[in-house]
């Protein structure tokens, strides 16, 4: 069993809260209010500049270059790749990417985006990129599982443009190299206390992810 199924079957409650929250669902149907999914573009777009700066930390704490590596190209699937789909959207509504960055952090992007740096500067790498995993991996199954819902990929659901880009070759790869990578640095060897903390880390993120929801649509 991966390090990741592992995880998922530890906080199994979590992390259905996290990946079938009401929020995401309304996307596939296209019934969510274009205000609550703004606010959480535009918080979600803050939360990836902290996610930039976790992932140059995880460069940073690399202990080989392949380790470097992953932190780098982690850094730039966010910089230039994921940020563009925020810019996109948000041009539509006449925000510039200067707007974007000018915006406050609202309660739960700051919660969740300092508790992920916290483990990483805390802990060790293995801390780090298990805080980082609901993030990534979290969306790919999410975008996965709508993009197969009918409908939610019609040209006529706002939304459709969110989960193509998530649901995309180029984000199911990064993911599925997310879930390998845990292994990778486990060495698939975490004994029982220290799988305990790990998943403690894991659950948590997972709980935030779901708060994160929740922020965009107390909006609605
Ligand atoms: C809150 C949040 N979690 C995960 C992702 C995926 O990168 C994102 N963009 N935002």
């Amino acid at each position: 069993m991966s390090l990741y199924d592992r995880l998922i079957e530890a906080s199994a409650d979590d992390w259905r809260a996290y990946t079938e929250h009401p929020f995401v669902e309304m996307m596939a149907a296209g019934t969510l209010p274009e205000t609550a999914f703004r606010h959480y573009l535009v918080q979600d777009y803050l939360f990836l500049i902290q996610f930039v700066r976790a992932y140059a930390l995880a460069a940073y704490k690399g202990r080989t270059i392949e380790e470097m590596r992953y932190g780098l190209d982690g850094l730039r699937a966010i910089l230039d790749g994921e940020m563009a789909l925020h810019v996109n959207y948000c041009a539509g509504w006449g925000l510039t990417p200067s707007d974007l960055e000018a915006a406050d952090e609202d309660m739960p992007t700051t919660a969740y985006t300092r508790f992920v740096l916290d483990w990483g500067v805390r802990g060790d790498l293995l801390d780090l990129h298990v805080a980082l995993a609901p993030c990534i991996i979290g969306y790919a199954v999410i975008a996965r599982r709508l993009a197969s819902i009918p409908g939610a990929l019609a040209a006529s659901n706002p939304y459709a443009p969110w989960i193509a880009e998530y649901a995309g070759d180029g984000y199911q790869q990064l993911a599925a190299s997310t879930v390998e990578h845990l292994d990778t640095l486990s060495d698939g060897a975490v004994g029982e206390v220290r799988f305990r903390q790990i998943a403690g880390i894991f659950a948590q993120a997972s709980r935030l992810e779901a708060a994160f929801w929740q922020m965009g649509l107390d909006r609605a």
